[in-house]
Order: structure tokens, then sequence, then C-alpha cells
């Protein structure tokens, strides 16, 4: 089923066209990212669902119900949709149980049954035992999960996230990533989350959505935007990789045989892609590339320390720069090959 069908969506302010025509479909129970650089319009597509904003055409849809079109605009509370903000957008004179019961005092439900319920979703989000906490008392990723048990007590079936994770340390945010996941599966709650981190994206969705100026690029599962990026864009932003021109010789069973840089392997072609002898932008990613006694000829320009291994950069004979991880670097300016085990061919 579908819980959210965003239909030629687009909306200006001003000059900008912050969503131009956007037209996708969020089923019920998915958990879907936004990713996309500052500006291409993720907030603005949160905020239109939610029903802050009104689309200037288009339609939006939750379950059966239009909540905006030309005629209609359902006002946000009408929607049955949480959100979970950056600022945490908690009540600081009230402890952490009168924040989470908030939404059923205003539904008039019972005193007991409402403790009960902000006790459970408090155990779901991991904070047992927190309700007579004071807000200020709580950390940074406490106060995150207090406002996602604040919409889980709503029972709302769709849960909006805009950049829940910003204000957190990066240990935090790794911690927060396993538990939005957790509890994704066991509410089974659509979920959108707007982020402009990829590996963050990666990590929580199971589609995700890059965007770009007001506008879709690709909308896939992330191993399919990882590994078969739509377009240069995509294969730019998503993972680290490196796009460098290759020149295909010849094609067949959605695979290519490439040449980068004097050295020729296969790569591999996006479903659709027809053949595309001639030159061509080819992705390579470090992990499917190592030094080796025969490959591309390429020099080492700098190394840096990434923990377990060296990111060691290297120069190819074309002036391109890529990147393979080392354990032990090899010298400045040295003459190296590189064997590539895997590669794709970038549509456009
Ligand atoms: N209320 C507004 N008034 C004027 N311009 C706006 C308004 N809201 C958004 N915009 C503009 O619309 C475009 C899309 O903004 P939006 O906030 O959706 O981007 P974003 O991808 O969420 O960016 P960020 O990651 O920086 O939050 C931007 O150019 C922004 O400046």
């Amino acid at each position: 089923m579908t819980a959210i069908s965003v239909r030629g969506v687009a909306k200006r302010f001003g000059a900008t066209q912050a969503l131009a025509d956007i037209s996708l479909d969020f089923a019920s129970g998915s958990f879907t990212a936004l990713l996309g650089a500052s500006g291409c319009g993720k907030t603005t597509l949160l905020r239109l669902i939610a029903g802050f904003e009104s689309p200037d055409s288009g339609e939006i849809r939750l379950g059966d119900d239009v909540v905006a079109d030309g005629t209609r605009l359902v006002a946000p509370e009408h929607r049955g949709v949480g959100v979970v903000f950056q600022s945490y957008a908690l009540w600081p004179h009230m402890n952490v149980g009168a924040n989470v019961a908030y939404p059923l005092k205003t539904r008039r439900v019972g005193r007991a049954e409402s403790a009960e319920r902000v006790e459970a979703v408090l155990a779901t989000v991991g904070l047992h035992g927190f309700a007579e906490r004071r807000i200020e008392e709580l950390s940074g990723g406490q106060r995150q999960r207090v406002a996602l048990a604040r919409c889980l007590v709503a029972e709302s079936k769709i849960i909006l996230f805009d950049e829940p994770l910003a204000n957190l340390d990066m240990h935090l945010r790794a911690s927060m990533t396993v538990a939005f996941r957790e509890i994704h599966e066991r509410t089974g709650t659509t979920m959108v989350y707007v982020t402009h981190d990829q590996s963050e994206a990666l990590a929580l969705a199971d589609r995700v959505v890059v965007m770009q100026a007001g506008r879709v690029l690709q909308a896939d599962a992330p191993g399919t935007v990882y590994a078969a990026p739509a377009d240069r864009t995509v294969a730019g932003f998503v993972g680290r990789g490196f796009l460098v021109a290759g020149d295909v010789s010849s094609c067949g069973e959605g695979m290519a045989l490439v040449t980068v840089a004097g050295h020729s392997f296969g790569a591999r072609l996006s479903a659709g892609q027809g053949a595309v002898l001639g030159p061509a932008t080819v992705l390579l990613r470090p992990e499917t590339m190592r030094l080796d006694t025969v490959g591309m000829a390429a020099t080492v320009i700098g190394a840096i320390y990434r923990g377990p291994v060296f990111e060691v950069l290297l120069r190819t004979g074309f002036g391109e720069t890529i990147a393979v991880d080392c354990v032990l670097p090899p010298a400045i300016g040295e003459s190296v090959h590189v064997a590539v085990s895997d590669a794709y061919i970038v549509p456009g």
C-alpha cells in the first residue's frame, strides 16, 4: 500500500524553484532517505508532506486522502504525521514523561492509559525509567529519542525526520542510526528522513532518493544508488568514487571492456544501458582498486592516514586523481600500477 503519494508537485519561493515536478510514492512501512546537497529541496518536500507549506501545483495524498492539491490544503495537525526536527522542539519546563504525553493530553486520553503508553514508547526508544527526568538533564541523543517517542506515542503512521542527527557528535550519530533502524523495524512506521549525509542515508534507508536543484536524480535501494548511480552527479555524491575518462572497445551481457590510462578491464553497465562503444565516463571506487605489478600507470601524489589504512592519492597519466587504500603507503613521487577488480560505466 502507498502511504504517501506525491504527484507532479512544484514549489517556488520568489525566483527560486525549490521543487520542480516531483513525483514519488512512499510505500507503507518503508524508510526513505531524501539525500542531496544544501538547497536541493529536501526540506521543502518534507514540509509539503507535513503540511507546513502548500504546493504551487500537483497533488499530495496520505493513504487514500488528498491532503493538498489545487483546491484543498489539510492543516498539519489533521494529517496524522509526526515530525522530528534537528532542534528537538521539546518543552524545557516539562519533564520527559509530560513531553511525550503531550499528544495524548490534547486528545484527552485518560491519565492511567497515558502513563502506560508513555512508559511503553520510552522503553521502545531505550529510555525506560526516564519519565521523571528533566529535559536539561539529557544528552542530545536522549533528547532526540524523547522527540521520537512523542511521535511514536501519537501512533502516527508516518514520521518525517528533518536532519535529526545534525547536532550530534559522530559516535552518538552512529548509535542513533542503529536505534532509528531498530525502531523502524519494530514499529513498521513509514519514515521519510532528510539528510545531506550520504553514509547516514545508505545505513538507514531501504530507499535513497537523491535530489539536486529541486529534481529527483535517482530513487533506488542504497546498494543500487552506490553500485549503479544514474548519472555523474549521483556517482560523485554517493560514496567515495572517482570519475575518469575511458574508452569502451566491446560490450555485452551488461559488461563493457574499457581502457583507462592504458589498462583494460571489465566494467559493469547499468540495466537498460545499451552499447556504449567509444568514450565513456568510468566510476572507480577505492575498495575495488589495489596497487599491483600491472595495471593503470599512476604516480603517488599524497597519502592521508584514515585510521585502519592510508588513502593513497594517485595521479593517472591523463592527470586525473584517484585513490586506493593501503596499509603501508608507497613514497610520494613513486610510479605505481593500479589493478581494477570492478568498475562502472556511468550513463549519459
Ligand atoms: N521560506 C523560504 N523562502 C524563500 N526561499 C526558500 C524558503 N524555503 C526554502 N527556500 C529556498 O528553496 C531552496 C530549497 O530549500 P530547502 O530548504 O528545501 O533545501 P534543503 O535541500 O533542505 O537544504 P538544507 O540541507 O540546507 O536544509 C533553497 O534555495 C532555499 O533557499
